[in-house]
């Protein structure tokens, strides 16, 4: 394997080197393993990025077993939550408010932080490295005098503005994954040409609206007991009940966190044009903070969820069909070209 040095003397493979030169060495000998085959699809750390979800589920759902108030309080499976005035803490509240201003509203802060990120992270990016090496930089201004010095950190300021502003076709192809990641969030959870497919999901498993609480609303309904939507449901006072209801929680939280995340951290870790390796500590603050905020945020959420709601197969369900928009906007790219120039892959 080739290898470069770094400034401080660490070894770091050459850009070309890994993963792909270890596949292709092995695969004039014996065929590639299947890790192998899995680093050339992921980072490592991208993976360990997708590790995270099954594990915070896992964690939550045990914590939920071990937790003796989470065990003392009833579970109620058409409320998919432990009755309100049994809860065992303020987070297994459906009303907490970070339920109500991040979760219910989710979409909403992940396109910003997503926005954010496109505009003044990967811009600023772009910009720095662009810009000298670092080292080169700070003996260029140990010559240079003090009016010098002021003058270079504004044209590098006035670099980075600009690098804000630029439409390039990496921000362009972010921006298409947002497109496609978003269409998948409204088929699931909004609309799909009628109910969305986690109201279509419900109903196919022999779930339905049964109305419970207004005798003038079930006398309106006749002998029609049911709606075709959760929220028509539940807003006319009905019981969503019986069928198998895919976490919708768990899956806005998986799929908005992991994808931003993996926009981010594929920036990151696939960048291997020079001076790339840099650009971790030059990231523009606002994308850095409103990322790790939401993707932090969605993590914490992720494990109330599953410490007190919803069902293992529900939780489980709601994971996958996250996964798969993940693995068609971020896997699917590196399997085919064709999906590669048109999506692209974060940072290559
Ligand atoms: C690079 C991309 C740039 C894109 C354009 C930039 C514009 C930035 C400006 C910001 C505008 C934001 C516009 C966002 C559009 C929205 O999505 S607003 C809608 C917000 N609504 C939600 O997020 C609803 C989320 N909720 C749900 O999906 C469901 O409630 C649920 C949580 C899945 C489950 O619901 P239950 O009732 O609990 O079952
Ligand atoms: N982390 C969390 N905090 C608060 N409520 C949560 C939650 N996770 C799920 N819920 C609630 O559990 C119910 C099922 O969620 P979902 O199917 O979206 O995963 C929803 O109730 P409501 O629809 O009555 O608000 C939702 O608000």
């Amino acid at each position: 394997m080739s290898a470069s040095r770094r400034p401080n003397g660490v070894s770091k493979p050459s850009p070309r080197a890994s993963p792909n030169t270890s596949t292709k060495t092995r695969s004039t000998k014996q065929p590639p393993t299947i890790s192998d085959t899995l680093t050339t699809l992921l980072h490592p750390a991208e993976g360990l990025l997708l590790l995270t979800y099954p594990s915070l589920l896992l964690l939550g759902s045990i914590f939920s077993l071990l937790d003796p108030s989470a065990r003392a309080a009833p579970y109620s499976a058409s409320l998919q939550s432990h009755p309100p005035d049994m809860a065992p803490n303020y987070f297994a509240l459906k009303k907490n408010v970070f339920n109500i201003w991040f979760v219910k509203v989710g979409w909403f802060w992940f396109t910003v932080a997503w926005a954010v990120w496109v505009l003044m992270g990967m811009g600023m990016m772009r910009a720095r490295s662009r810009a000298p090496p670092r080292e080169k930089t700070k003996a260029r201004i140990v010559e240079l005098d003090d009016d010098e010095e002021v003058e270079q950190e504004a044209e590098e300021e006035k670099e980075e503005k600009d690098a804000t502003l630029v439409l390039t076709p990496q921000k362009l192809q972010s921006a298409l994954r947002w497109v496609v990641v978003t269409f998948w969030w409204t088929v699931v959870t909004q609309w799909c040409f009628g109910p969305a497919l986690i109201d279509r999901g419900f109903r196919l498993t022999g779930g339905q609206c049964e109305l419970m609480q207004s005798d003038t609303a079930r006398q309106e309904m006749g002998d029609v007991r049911e709606f075709v939507t959760a929220t028509a449901c539940k807003i006319a006072g009905g019981k969503w009940k019986g069928g198998h209801d895919i976490s919708g929680h768990v899956f806005i939280l998986v799929l908005g966190s992991a994808s931003l995340g993996l926009e981010v951290l594929g920036a990151m870790v696939n960048d291997r044009r020079a001076g790339a390796e840099e650009k971790q500590a030059q990231l523009g603050r606002w994308g850095w903070g409103i990322v790790v905020g939401v993707v932090g945020m969605s993590w914490w959420m992720l494990l109330m969820t599953a410490a007190y709601f919803h069902t293992w197969f529900e939780k489980f369900t709601g994971l996958s069909t996250a996964f798969v928009g993940i693995a068609v906007v971020y896997i699917l790219p590196r399997i085919l070209p064709g999906v590669r120039d048109i999506l692209g892959v974060p940072g290559r």
